[in-house]
Formats: C-alpha cells, structure tokens, sequence
C-alpha cells in the first residue's frame, strides 16, 4: 500500500480510497456513538442544514463542536457520548474538521473515517479490500495536526504488520496542539468539552469495526463497515 498524507485543502475530490482521520474529536466521537448502538451518523455541512435534519426528523440527534447550542442535542464529546444509550438513534454530526474532511472527499470510491479507537479495524479493512494508493487526510490544522497525522501513520504501518507498537503515535497525539487546546478548555470550564475526552481519544481500538461513509438520499451517511472476506480485486 502507498499511503499519501493531505490535509483537506489539498485532498482529491475523488480518491480511490480515502482515509478521513480526526482523533481530537469527531471520529472518536462517531466510534463512541456506534459503540453505544447508534445506526448510522449523517454528516452536515452547517450548522442550519444539522439543525434542517433534526427539525425534519425529531427523533434524530443533532451534535456540534463548540459549546452546547440551542436546538442540538450533544457536544462533540466523547467521554459525554460514551455514557448514553444510543441504540437504534441516527446521530446528525457537524463538527470543524471531521466531518468537513469527510465531506471533502465524499466522491472516494472507498471512505473510511478513522481515529485511534478504530485504527486496527481500519487497517484491517485496508488490507482485506488491498488497497493501493490511500489517500489519509490529515483533518485537523490544515493537515499539519499532529494528533491526525500521527494517527494516520500509525493506521499505514498497521496495514503492513500488527506487530506496531502504538505507544510512539499516542505519544505525539498526547503532546498535540489540539490536546493542549483541550485540556486548557477544560481548565477555563469550557461546556463542550470533558476532562476525559483527551484519555478517550488516546485509546486505541476500542471499536472492532472501521467505518464507512457512502452517500445515502443526498447525505453522507457513516456506518460500521467490514470489507467482504475476498474481494474481486485490489482497489
Ligand atoms: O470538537 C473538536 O474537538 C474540534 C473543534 S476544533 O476543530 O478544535 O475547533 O472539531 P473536530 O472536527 O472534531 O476536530
Ligand atoms: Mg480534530
């Protein structure tokens, strides 16, 4: 596999496979939510279109970055989302760069949202469908955010051996900019976010499953997702 490292302004619009990475907090956030039952999670570009989808389907919901808003249902945190009950919910998710990557390169003919909660299934999946060429983007900071970045690297060396020793990669993730944001929000008690998010985000595997993202009537729709046990061919 030939792993190429983007961040989201230099991304292909469609890549045979793209590997969305966002460990601070999206995707944590999303593996959390599948883990906890949800069905499925829509990504929305704005603001107004996640807030468009819960007033056309109430029972969905709705979660932004940022501090709790009126009219949204969750935070974009993970240590919050991991104590709820989930299951069967359609969780509508708009976050600054997870989601925005994803959206980015909504035309891939493979797109898998990843973190270190779903690094070694991620990897795995790569390896069943042998991918050639993966295109990671690097979500966070314009694709220089060390946390992603580590994360996705640590997701290439896991294609071409289990045997990678992940303490080096959290290692990075922990020192982060985007760590040191959060830990300094919640010293300055910041509502969106939880003194446990960063320690969820620096697990890894803690979901069996990778996730895939393919368009569903007109929206973005991530689902858990394993690759058929013998693919035709390389992709
Ligand atoms: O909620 C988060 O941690 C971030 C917000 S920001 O990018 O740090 O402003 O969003 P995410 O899309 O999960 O990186
Ligand atoms: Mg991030």
């Amino acid at each position: 596999m030939r792993p190429v490292f983007t961040g989201i302004p230099g991304a292909p619009a469609a890549p045979g496979v793209a590997v969305v990475v966002d460990v601070m907090r999206a995707f944590t956030v999303a593996a959390w939510a599948f883990r906890r039952g949800a069905e499925r999670i829509v990504f929305a570009r704005t603001l107004r279109e996640a807030l468009a989808l819960k007033a056309r389907h109430p029972d969905w919901l709705a979660c932004q970055d940022g501090a709790p808003m009126p009219g949204f249902d969750l935070v974009n945190s993970p240590a919050r989302l991991r104590a709820l009950d989930l299951r069967g919910r359609t969780v509508v998710q708009k976050t600054t760069a997870g989601t925005a990557g994803a959206l980015a390169v909504a035309d891939a003919g493979l797109l898998l949202c990843a973190s270190f909660a779903v690094a070694g299934a991620t990897a795995g999946a790569l390896r069943r469908v042998r991918a050639q060429t993966v295109t990671f983007v690097v979500t966070g900071d314009g694709g220089r955010a060390e946390e992603d970045r580590a994360c996705a690297q640590y997701i290439a060396e896991r294609v071409r051996t289990d045997d990678v020793d992940a303490g080096p990669y959290l290692a990075r993730a922990r020192r982060s900019t985007a760590a040191a944001r959060l830990a300094d929000g919640v010293r300055r008690g910041w509502a969106g976010v939880d003194p446990e998010d960063v320690a969820v985000c620096l697990e890894t595997d803690t979901f069996p499953s990778a996730m895939a993202a393919t368009r569903e009537d007109g929206h973005l729709v991530l689902r858990p997702w394993a690759p058929p046990e013998r693919p035709a061919s390389s992709v």
